[in-house]
């Protein structure tokens, strides 16, 4: 089967990243946080620049009790790929290449210096002694014994003086020795009695900013340590270490303690952004616009008021939405006047966003398989005076057979997934999600995106795109679910015309 073909069903996504042919292809980054910094360092950059040089956290691997030379250099670790669902363990394997580790520069200490005091003081007793001997009047056996005790005590002191600095010294060569030795990963027993006890937080930070060692053993002591620390099940992180650059995988784990900023989205069926920024700014919401890539976004430094309360929310005038959950509309471009598929619409952000775009024309099918979720669904389209939408309650994978084969112009696939790219708004995630989880989602993802497809007209005049996003960062739950879709289906990945942020 051909990926290219006249009559292909056009597939594109959501945040860009560049496969090695140039072409745009899908990923499933939906983290705010990262599209945010993303766009923020992109100001005035196109996608095809490199991505602005990371800052190298040089602190996270030298001791900073001891002075050292040189930075840190880690290479890459594998991407993952992982071609089928059958293959999903895959994911969990990968060459790992890192440069070795210098040792840590020792600073020298110099010995201390002969305290000459003390012979000054015992020589100038003797003299003293002499002297004073010599001046008295008179001399005798007394004093000639007297001599002979005030020898020997001296002789003894000096002795035990010189016995007293030996074992100063061998102390001192020892604690030197001591604090020069390299650092030593901790044995079997240690880390198993440390399993018994609560984590002692300090040493483990200490540990993870040690250098040393094999590279696989650091690699193995990493993925122990920062899942203690920053609390991943051994899955998780046992993957995220196999994905990432260290230095990079660093910055991702931060970036989920922190939180993500708050944004809203401009509903430009009701009003128009500057005239919202205004009224909002009079309740006391300090707001700025979020980014020169959105014409609708609002980003909140500080509000005296609930956000999801005033007025203009219940009024519908906006929609509280992660800035990255704009970008699959976006891709997506519905035209006024097609038909539009929400395959997984619940609870209706991108839905109501789509409706916007297309000026409420239109048909927009917005499907949602739980039931429970049809409520927020309805009452967001009602809030933001959505009327071109017809709410469905059918499992995805059904609606070709509803709706009929090739009978829409575009499909937003906004997958159920993982939801490990916003471990921020759900820590959980954290420990939750195991291999089985991850496996689970990609075949259900796949069936998704067989569905969408086969919906889609490919002869439509103004359509015939597919976005597939997810909130996920697993590659099993997004590249290798393109991969699927074009071994399955006459489709190709297509530019999503996103051209902002830096390459995934
Ligand atoms: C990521 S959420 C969608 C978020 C929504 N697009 C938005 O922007 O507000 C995925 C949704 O898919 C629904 N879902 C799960 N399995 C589904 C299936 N087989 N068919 C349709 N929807 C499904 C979930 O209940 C969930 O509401």
């Amino acid at each position: 089967m051909g990926l290219v073909s006249t009559n292909a069903t056009y597939l594109t996504g959501t945040t860009g990243a560049t496969s090695p042919g140039g072409v745009t292809r899908v990923t499933g980054i939906s983290n705010p946080y990262f599209d945010l910094m993303a766009s923020n360092k992109s100001k005035g950059a196109k996608s095809k620049n490199q991505p602005p040089k990371k800052k190298q956290r040089k602190d996270l691997f030298i001791d900073k009790k001891r002075p050292t030379k040189k930075d840190e250099v880690l290479d890459d670790v594998s991407d993952g790929h992982s071609e089928e669902e059958e293959e999903a363990g895959d994911l969990l394997d990968g060459d790992e290449q890192m440069s070795d580790f210098d040792d840590d520069d020792v600073s020298e200490i110099s010995d201390e210096d002969d305290a000459p005091w003390a012979d000054d003081f015992l020589q100038g007793s003797d003299d003293n002694e002499d002297s004073g001997s010599s001046s008295t009047s008179g001399s005798g056996s007394d004093s000639h014994s007297d001599e002979t005790d005030i020898e020997e005590k001296s002789r003894a002191l000096d002795e035990q003086r010189a016995r007293e600095e030996e074992d100063a010294q061998a102390e001192m060569e020892l604690n030197i020795k001591e604090e020069s030795d390299e650092f030593r990963l901790p044995t079997k027993e240690e880390l198993e009695a440390e399993q018994q006890r609560p984590p002692d937080l300090a040493n483990l930070q200490m540990r993870m900013k040690e250098k040393g060692t094999t590279r696989k053993d650091y690699i193995d002591q990493l993925k122990i340590d920062l899942g203690s620390y920053y609390g991943y099940n051994e899955f998780l992180i046992r993957v995220l270490v196999d994905m990432f650059p260290v230095v990079e995988l660093m910055e991702l784990i931060e970036a989920f303690e922190k939180p993500r900023p708050t944004c809203i989205r401009t509903n430009t069926l009701r009003t128009r952004r500057r005239d919202l920024a205004d009224v909002l700014s009079k309740r006391g919401v300090e707001l700025d616009q979020l980014s020169k890539w959105s014409k609708v976004g609002l980003v909140v430094y500080n509000s005296h008021v609930p956000i999801g309360a005033t007025p203009e929310y219940l009024a519908g005038f906006y929609y509280i939405q992660g800035a990255s959950s704009f970008l699959p509309v976006m891709a997506l471009a519905p035209q006024e006047k097609e038909r539009v598929v929400d395959m997984a619409a619940a609870p209706g952000g991108k839905t109501t966003y789509v409706a916007a775009l297309m000026k409420n024309r239109g048909m927009i099918y917005a499907n949602e398989i739980r039931e429970a979720r049809l409520k927020s669904l309805t009452a967001n389209l009602y809030r933001m005076g959505v009327t071109n939408t017809i709410v469905c309650n059918y499992d995805g994978r059904e609606l070709p057979k509803v709706l009929g084969q090739n009978s829409v112009d575009r499909v937003l696939l906004d997958a159920p997934c993982s939801g490990t790219g916003v471990i921020t708004k759900d820590p959980s995630v954290k420990t939750s999600k195991s291999l089985d989880d991850i496996q689970k989602c990609a075949h259900l993802q796949k069936q998704l995106i067989l569905a969408a497809i086969d919906m889609v007209d490919a002869n439509s005049k103004s359509g015939g795109y597919i976005v597939y996003s997810t909130c996920s960062i697993m590659v099993p739950e997004n590249e290798a679910v393109i991969d699927y879709a074009l071994k399955k289906r006459d489709v190709k990945v297509v530019p999503c015309g996103l051209d902002f942020g830096s390459p995934g």
